[in-house]
């Protein structure tokens, strides 16, 4: 249940190079730990590992509750709001949802605000037991808002005001936010998403354990697997701490030239932690002119189309690739009698074996091509992983931060859309900005 380096950017940055950035490594740490830093009133996600058993009890049975009464969970939120749940689940299967007959499944609304998505999702859900759970921090986001406006039409239309505010949970602040008053209006069941945890850093709050203990996650074993990563991932030394190590790395390589870090990953389970890890490192890091564009590729599939780029494209990249040490199936290649696809050559041998083989030539290939790569591996794909691979992240995007010298707590550029948008939308209270956006350039 653990996620190790095991290659370090080798031969493109030497232990020597790593070893130079101790010192600011060290005072990265003492930002974080003594709570110096900017940002530091955002540090809430170091304990969430450790969090009342009060509040987890409470959740659990309102998980059950839910999951004994519906088949399907609509959950409602953009951002940090919704990929924590979305990474968990691709992550832990079933890989093929589409074919796959759970007990309940987990789909998702406000992550865009798509007319054609909306009115799809809600002609579905006829045939199905609905609960509902919005999330948002801020309660004020502009996507999940307009989703929940429909979504909480429908099933009171459906079920009736009473039965409907049973079926809906609502995840947000402990006190600001229009979430906060139409859930007391509506006497909605609500769990609280702290004050010192943002959106990107939030899923191991409420904002994730909720619907992924309604949809039969051990999320004990998810907390229990974080707990340990927040134990093990305490050394100062940058040769000790893989966390640390991997946030010095992506300094240096970005030093040395590379703007954008891939993820790569070899298991399709893991394209929604893609997803996760780019919005954690892209709002911690890409602000004041800097940080690294994190982008993903999901292999072998994404060597038939972006491959040829990484091998020989323009020199601005490098890799952090994940490999599952033991996947959830084993699976051996039958031997074909006649050999008429020739294949013969893999009979009984472990399908594993192949993709494995995949990653190691690729990374060959890729040193060749001269692309840095730095190789993870990630023992198996249970919760407890994943609780661990979770909080190592978490904690190498807070150290990597300082070390970029930025705020790794913040993302103010995520409200110039938001600003026009509301101006050109006329929302009341933007009139100037209208005036401004409309005044030819
Ligand atoms: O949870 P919410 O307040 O609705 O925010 C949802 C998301 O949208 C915002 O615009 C932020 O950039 C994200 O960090 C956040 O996770």
């Amino acid at each position: 249940m653990r996620l190790r380096l095991s290659h370090r950017a080798h031969p493109f940055v030497s232990d020597q190079e790593l070893q130079n950035m101790q010192p600011f490594v060290r005072a990265a740490h003492q930002l974080m730990v003594e709570k110096t830093g900017v940002g530091s009133d955002f540090l809430g996600w170091i304990d969430l590992p450790e969090q009342s058993a009060e509040m987890i009890a409470a959740l659990k049975k309102k998980a059950n509750e839910i999951a004994q009464k519906s088949n399907v969970l609509v959950v409602i939120g953009i951002g940090g709001s919704y990929l924590g749940t979305r990474a968990a689940l691709s992550f832990l299967g079933p890989a093929l949802p589409e074919l796959a007959e759970p007990a309940l499944r987990v789909v998702y609304a406000g992550h865009n605000m798509s007319a054609t998505y909306l009115t799809e999702l809600l002609a579905e859900l006829d045939r199905y037991d609905v609960a509902v759970n919005v999330i948002s921090k801020s309660g004020t986001t502009t996507e999940p808002a307009l989703a929940f406006r429909f979504l909480q039409a429908y099933m009171e239309k459906r079920y009736g005001k009473e039965e409907a505010a049973t079926r809906i949970v609502a995840t947000t602040d402990r006190a600001n936010g229009a979430l906060v008053a139409m859930s007391r209006a509506a006497s909605y069941t609500t769990f609280v998403i702290p004050d010192d945890v943002g959106g990107r850093y939030s899923v191991l709050t409420p904002v994730g354990l909720f619907p992924l203990a309604v949809a039969g996650v051990d999320i004990d074993a998810l907390l229990a697997g974080a707990r340990r990563a927040k134990q093990e991932l305490v050394d100062v030394d940058v040769l000790k701490n893989d966390a640390y190590a991997y946030a010095a790395l992506r300094n240096i390589l970005l030093r040395k030239g590379c703007a954008i870090e891939a993820f790569v990953s070899y298991e399709p389970g893991m394209h929604y932690i893609a997803e996760w890890w780019k919005q954690l490192f892209g709002e911690s890091e890409g602000k004041d002119g800097r940080g690294l564009f994190p982008a993903s590729l999901d292999f072998s599939t994404d060597l038939h189309s972006m491959g040829q780029y990484v091998q020989e494209g323009a020199r601005i990249l490098f890799e952090s690739v994940v490999r599952v040490k033991k996947p959830r199936h084993a699976l051996t290649i039958p031997e074909l009698e006649g050999n008429a696809d020739g294949l013969n050559y893999l009979a009984l041998q472990s399908v594993q074996h192949v993709n494995d083989t995949a990653l190691r030539a690729t990374m060959l290939a890729h040193e060749d091509g001269r692309v840095p790569q730095v190789l993870f591996e990630l023992d198996d794909m249970s919760e407890q992983s994943l609780g661990y691979l979770f909080y190592f992240f978490e904690l190498s995007c807070a150290i990597s931060g300082y070390l970029l010298g930025v705020n790794p707590f913040d993302q103010p550029g995520v409200e110039a859309y938001k600003k026009n948008m509301f101006a050109l939308l006329g929302k009341p209270g933007f009139e100037a900005e209208r005036a401004r956006l409309e005044t030819p350039r």
